[in-house]
């Protein structure tokens, strides 16, 4: 007899300007997973993708990132490897890699609800959080992958133990090697401090839409970050500061405010140090505005980019078909969705 349940993800966009590594806002594009259950075998189970990275993401349990995540979520709790009858796992993926749409934390977060439902452990959700961000260390994509909508989080300050618990090195957290091949399988994996992550959802405006132009060339996060200076001035931390109190309350309130919005998604910690990698940014966020574009209500750098998201209540092709007018005079092609803003992950059992 086979069983199959289904694991659905939003995409997530973070830092909405202001508010690096703190907001993210879950968006409705999805990472499917559908998970069948059969006869016992030694035979691992069989992975199949279809749709965003279906040519280039490893196709081995013990390499692909979220049976690896599932993998760790099992050792953690006391299951050496996947269930004997976990048959298939087909993955349908509409999230694009490496663009800034939360990916890699829908990926962590799918894996954590695998290894979750497969050895039947039960997790809270504050435990799920607590195992996604021992993998993803920064909570805003997955967080907001998880509880879905406008998601505020932080990391709380561990004592000193928990601290090093959190901190073990990914290759500790998700080796890659099957269970027959080194020594270091038969030891457990750094078990997740309790409480790590907290979040709040703040409202959303329901007539806001969020318009993501996509770039055709992928940019790691890893890379993105690489460029982001050690220390800030406190003008520039004070400038976002004041901008994330404002947008965190803005975004949900009715009607919506084009100008107090605008200027609250302006960013001094993230995007000008990021300029040099997605040429365009500079000028998409300075020329269009919402009086040379009615309906728009803010334009930022969609995670670690190269995606850019444009809030707005209408025009939405005309705002997507200027930005990609300024791309293609840096010679970048671009593809652009309008998306809404999304319901976090569900596990549905068929
Ligand atoms: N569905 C998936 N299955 C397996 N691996 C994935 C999946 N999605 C993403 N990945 C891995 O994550 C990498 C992309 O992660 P990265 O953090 O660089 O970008 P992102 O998550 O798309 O962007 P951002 O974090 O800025 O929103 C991919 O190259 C791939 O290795
Ligand atoms: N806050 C992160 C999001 C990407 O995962 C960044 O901007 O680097």
């Amino acid at each position: 007899m086979t069983n199959s349940f289904v694991i659905r993800i939003p995409a997530t966009s973070a830092n909405i300007g202001p508010g690096f590594d703190v907001v993210g806002l879950s968006l409705s594009l999805y990472l499917t997973l559908t998970v069948t259950s059969g006869e016992p075998s030694s035979v691992p189970p069989k992975i199949t993708y279809s749709g965003e990275g279906a040519d280039e993401v490893p196709l081995d349990p013990y390499r692909n990132l979220t049976t690896r995540v599932a993998l760790y979520v099992l050792r953690c709790n006391g299951h050496r490897s996947f269930p004997p009858d976990l048959v298939s796992i087909h993955c349908d993926n509409q999230i694009p890699f490496g663009r800034g749409l939360g990916s890699s934390g829908a990926a962590v977060i799918a894996g954590v609800l695998l290894g979750n439902s497969l050895g039947k452990l039960n997790l809270s959700q504050e435990r799920i959080l607590d195992h996604a961000l021992m993998v993803e260390r920064h909570p805003d994509n997955v967080t907001a992958a998880l509880v879905g909508g406008f998601v505020g989080s932080y990391l709380r300050e561990l004592d000193p133990q928990a601290t090093e618990a959190a901190q073990v090195p990914l290759s500790e957290v998700l080796p890659e090697y099957p269970p027959d091949a080194g020594e270091g399988w038969g030891l457990s994996p750094p078990v997740p401090p309790l409480g790590i992550g907290h979040y709040v959802r703040f409202k959303w405006n329901s007539s806001i839409k969020a318009v993501a132009i996509i770039p055709r060339f992928e940019l790691s996060t890893a890379k993105a970050r690489a460029v982001l200076p050690e220390t800030y001035s406190r003008k520039d931390l004070v400038f976002n500061m004041q901008r994330l109190a404002v947008l965190t309350t803005a975004l949900g309130q009715t009607p919506p405010d084009p100008e107090l919005i605008f200027e609250a998604m302006k960013d001094r910690v993230h995007q000008p140090y990021r300029n040099t990698l997605i040429p365009g940014l500079p000028a998409v966020t300075s020329l269009i505005t919402p009086a040379s574009h009615p309906g728009l209500l803010g334009i930022c750098l969609s995670g670690a980019g190269p995606t850019i998201l444009a809030l707005a209540t209408h025009n939405f092709e005309s705002i997507a078909e200027k930005i990609r007018e300024i791309f293609r005079q840096e010679q970048i092609e671009v593809d652009w969705k309008i998306l809404n803003v999304a319901e976090g992950s569900t596990v549905t059992y068929c």
